[in-house]
């Protein structure tokens, strides 16, 4: 479970998340949702220590975010990050950048040299055919579609054996129906490989289908926790034009 106590962060003068606290449940695909500069990505990328925090406590099943950069580094192992423009190296091959991902895990000396082992290699063809692009594992990643390249940028996270997976606005480059190839995997795996989804979007319907809590944010508060079973879209519309916050969570 992953705890969120009483955080709030600036950029300079701007109050960008203002005392939020919420708890995200396991294996509980859960969407950040809300308008633009809410605070969702912030808050996100609080979650995996991208962004220091100014106050207040972050846990993941019980064990504080670390601040020191090496402790940070360890506890970064367990979480996964995709975004919206998929953060490849565009000029190495498919395989290469899915290696990346578990350059976590290999000495730092081992690192420079980018040597993997044959169980690495193995674990990122096993993760490439899982997103169906074992037969494109040698092609330059640049020379595919977003599409192609998201599920990239999936199988580079799953190398790292992520227990938590957060996703950036996933699909906001991708047409409507690459997103629905998109958000299928990324629910199926998670629920596959037991971890727990958290995800930014724009769309309110991509939310009701995908997620089972969505967390409404609007300047930088938490307005509103819904259960998609229990909710609708006209509901969820409110978060954009809701000022009064409701509760904590
Ligand atoms: N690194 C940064 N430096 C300065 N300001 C930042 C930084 N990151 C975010 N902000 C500001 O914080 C506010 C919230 O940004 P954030 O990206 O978290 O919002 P968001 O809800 O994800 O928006 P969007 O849906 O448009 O991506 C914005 O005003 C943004 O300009």
């Amino acid at each position: 479970m992953i705890c969120i106590n009483n955080v709030s962060k600036s950029f300079g003068k701007e109050l960008v998340l203002q005392s939020v606290s919420c708890r995200i449940e396991r294996y509980t695909p859960t969407v950040l949702l809300g308008p633009s500069g809410a605070g969702k990505s912030t808050l996100l990328r609080c979650i995996n220590g991208l962004v220091t925090t100014d106050s207040g406590q972050i846990t993941i099943d019980n064990v504080a975010l670390p601040r020191h950069p090496q402790q940070l580094r360890e506890f970064r192992k367990s979480i996964g990050m995709i975004f919206q423009q998929f953060n490849l190296i565009k000029r190495v091959s498919v395989i290469e950048n899915v290696l990346c991902g578990r350059l976590g895990y290999t000495s730092i000396f081992q690192s420079l040299l980018t040597r993997f082992t044959n169980a690495d290699y193995e674990l990122a063809c096993q993760y490439l055919d899982k997103v169906g692009l074992y037969d494109k594992r040698l092609q330059k990643a640049g020379q595919l579609s977003g599409g192609q390249q998201q599920r990239i940028a999936i199988a580079r996270a799953l190398m790292q054996r992520p227990k938590v997976l957060l996703a950036d606005e996933p699909v906001a480059s991708l047409d409507p129906k690459t997103s629905l190839v998109i958000l299928d995997l990324l629910t199926k795996i998670s629920e596959e490989e037991k971890i727990s989804l958290v995800l930014t979007l724009h769309s309110v319907e991509l939310a009701l289908q995908y997620s089972k809590e969505i967390i409404g944010l609007n300047q930088g508060k938490i307005m509103a926790r819904y259960n998609t079973n229990k909710t609708n879209a006209k509901e969820l519309y409110s978060v954009y034009d809701q000022f009064e916050e409701v509760a904590n969570w």
